[in-house]
């Protein structure tokens, strides 16, 4: 029997700020701290996010790491580059400074992103992402065709032998093996994260797996959005609940 709690609908409390005393804090990225924009691109991170999440980051002896959807190259070039990260949901890893561990990209991946372009073509809003050992069909500008933009995934998914990684008004292809919640096991058992209290904050269906792997370990997860199913524990309404969060966290006296 798993440990996880049920997953849950009801409204949550929000999080006590005692939760980031001696915790291994896990943040998600799109959604959690920063604000859903209309494409990828359109995302930028700023220097106040930064320099609150090193703060946070010296003060919990290093253990603070971004756990995201996004490839390891795309948030360092966002300004995560000094900051351990899990990228591609928990297939790809990286120390600050350090190359990433990382299985290679498969020619599916490629034959994916192909049939992807074949699928946009003609259909503005339709954007294809290419990222680094996977790739993003969105829909966002166009949700009309999400319906069949979610059977065109499933198709090359068994076609292909991906794994289908839905998102928020997105689909994804990648190789399977690994997700938020295997990255947070895996971070959990190294230094710096090793000895913490995982708390996982995301807000999307793929941090699910980090809630439920931060309550394994005798953490919690932090959802962040409406109510919705979740094993989250507690939640916060929003990105800027999240900074006032955190910087409730630095501000603590120790
Ligand atoms: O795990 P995350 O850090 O939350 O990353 C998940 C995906 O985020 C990005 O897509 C989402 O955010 C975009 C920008 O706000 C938005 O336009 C899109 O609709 C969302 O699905 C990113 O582009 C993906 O690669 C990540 O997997």
């Amino acid at each position: 029997m798993s440990d996880s709690p049920p997953p849950s609908r009801i409204v949550l409390p929000q999080p006590p700020v005692s939760l980031l005393d001696g915790a291994a804090l896990f943040l998600d990225f799109d959604g959690t701290l920063a604000p859903i924009a209309d494409t990828p691109d359109g995302v930028a991170v700023d220097e106040e996010l930064i320099g609150l999440l090193g703060e946070l980051r010296d003060r919990l002896e290093g253990r603070l790491a971004i756990v995201s959807g996004r490839s390891i190259a795309t948030l360092r070039d966002l300004g995560f580059a000094g900051f351990l990260l899990a990228g591609t949901h928990g297939l790809e890893m990286a120390q600050p400074g350090e190359r990433v561990e990382a299985p290679p990209r498969r020619p599916a991946v490629d034959d994916a992103e192909a049939a992807f372009h074949a699928f946009a073509e003609g259909k503005p809003g339709i954007l294809v992402e290419r990222k680094s050992i996977s790739v993003g069909l969105h829909f966002r500008g166009a949700p009309q065709w999400g319906a069949k933009a979610g059977e065109l995934a499933s198709d090359l998914a068994e076609k292909l032998d991906l794994s289908v990684q839905p998102g928020k008004m997105l689909f994804e292809l990648r190789p399977g093996g690994a997700d938020k919640g295997s990255a947070v096991h895996a971070l959990m058992a190294r230094e710096p994260m090793a000895g913490g209290r995982p708390v996982f904050i995301g807000d999307d269906v793929t941090d699910e797996e980090g809630f439920a792997a931060a309550a394994e370990l005798g953490g919690a997860g932090i959802l962040v959005g409406p109510p919705r199913e979740t094993l989250a524990a507690f939640s916060l309404e929003q990105v800027a609940a999240v900074r006032h969060y955190l910087a409730r966290g630095i501000a603590r006296p120790r």
